[in-house]
């Protein structure tokens, strides 16, 4: 019984771990913010000395940027999966997953001027 729950959660988390794979292959916004992240962030933080907080700052703000951006990229696939023509509502849909990941965007922008200036 216990074998079959551990077998279970081992396999979700397989299943996540192919979703980071295809978003990796498949996404380049996603790539694109994984590189920019890795620039700014070793690059600043040679510059100024970062406490453990705002590590832990740093660290929250890219976890939700990447997140929104694994969501934002999968309500594109749905969308184009239910609606490959064009359609009014899909716009709606899209512009809002993607306003979305900009508003998140900004925020994690804001901290990292506060951190880093
Ligand atoms: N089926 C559609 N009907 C109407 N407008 C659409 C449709 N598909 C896309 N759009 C418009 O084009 C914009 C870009 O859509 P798209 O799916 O290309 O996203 P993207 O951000 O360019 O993502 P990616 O770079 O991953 O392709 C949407 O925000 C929306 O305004």
């Amino acid at each position: 019984m216990k074998n079959v729950f551990l077998a279970k959660r081992l396999h979700s988390f397989k299943y996540a771990l192919n979703g980071l794979w295809h978003l990796w292959k498949k996404e380049i916004n996603f790539r694109i913010q994984i590189f920019a992240t890795i620039t700014v962030v070793t690059t600043l933080s040679r510059l100024v000395e970062i406490t453990r907080t705002k590590w832990m700052l740093i660290t929250i703000c890219v976890g939700i940027v990447l997140g929104a951006e694994a969501f934002n990229s999968d309500i594109e696939r749905i969308c184009d999966f239910i609606s490959p023509e064009k359609n009014r509502q899909i716009k709606i849909i899209k512009d809002i997953s993607a306003a979305a990941v900009l508003i998140v965007s900004v925020m994690a922008a804001i901290i990292g001027v506060i951190i880093f200036c």
